[in-house]
């Protein structure tokens, strides 16, 4: 049977957080859908951080269901759990780069536990991953200590793809980065998903990125998904939920920015 809808990805029903006696999130449900780039913004203490740790299997919820590329995460087993997680790469905010390794050997890490390949395949394609994000083939001798915030941003994600997953987390992307790296990557971000097709979900607090990047945004307040949309669908609600991301001078910046960028775009010879 051939359809027009999207194929879904990702999917939250109904799901359910508690600390304690703090409720983090009441009713959460969303749905992410193949080759987009969908990011979930929301004031501190929303529950960010903790709807992407629900979905990359570090934490469990209270309730609801979540299905992540077909699979449902409710009493997952391990064997299924271990298969699921070489099918998604994540890019934590720290990086999370052994500093004890050289970058090559960090991004070959992945490959080394679970795949069956010689030392030279694991540098061969790990030394591509370097390359596809942007570095050059000395940096691979380098150690994370080493490098600019740019660059460490860059091997983590060269990492995170050297299994060539379907799916892709971003947790803060384009955090301490001054603005020339974090448009390096917004661009760099927006490669990748061309190239490789991959899907995307990433929590930002970055309007630029969110505005040049984003197909698709989901706004976490009081529990819940307040709105789902693309940054120009959210910007003309009025919403008081919504508001804040799209009021305020670097707001108006960074939309200004997006709608310069994409007269330029459109305006180039094909
Ligand atoms: N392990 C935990 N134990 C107790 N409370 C927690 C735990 N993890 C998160 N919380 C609480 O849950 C709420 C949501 O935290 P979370 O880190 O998901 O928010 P966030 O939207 O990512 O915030 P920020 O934008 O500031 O990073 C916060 O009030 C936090 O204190």
């Amino acid at each position: 049977m051939t359809t027009d809808t999207p194929e879904t990805v990702l999917e939250m029903q109904q799901v359910v957080t508690r600390f304690g006696q703090h409720v983090v999130h009441k009713d959460i449900n969303l749905a992410v859908r193949r080759a987009e780039v969908f990011a979930v913004i929301g004031g501190s203490g929303t529950g960010k951080s903790t709807l992407l740790r629900e979905m990359i299997l570090l934490q469990t919820p209270n309730a609801g269901h979540i299905r992540v590329l077909g699979v449902d995460l409710a009493n997952i087993s391990d064997a299924a759990a271990l298969a699921l997680r070489q099918r998604f790469g994540v890019l934590f905010q720290q990086g999370g780069l052994f500093g004890s390794l050289t970058v090559l050997e960090n991004i070959g890490l992945p490959l080394r536990e679970h795949r069956q390949l010689g030392n030279r395949e694991v540098d061969a394609l790990a030394a591509e991953k370097l390359a596809a994000v942007g570095l050059a083939a000395s940096v691979a001798r380098q150690y994370p200590s080493e490098l600019s915030g740019g660059m460490l941003k860059r091997a983590a994600l060269a990492r995170a793809l050297v299994l060539e997953p379907e799916l892709l987390f971003l947790d803060e992307p384009t955090a301490g980065l001054d603005p020339q790296s974090a448009a390096g990557i917004d661009e760099l971000v927006l490669r990748l998903c061309d190239t490789l097709g991959l899907t995307v979900v990433m929590i930002t607090h970055d309007l630029d990125l969110l505005w040049q990047v984003a197909d698709r945004v989901a706004v976490l307040a009081d529990g819940r998904v307040q709105a789902i949309g693309s940054m120009a669908e959210l910007a003309a609600m009025s919403d008081p939920a919504i508001r804040p991301f799209f009021d305020g001078p670097r707001a108006r910046a960074a939309a200004a920015q997006a709608c310069f960028t994409r007269q330029e775009t459109s305006s180039k010879p094909k």
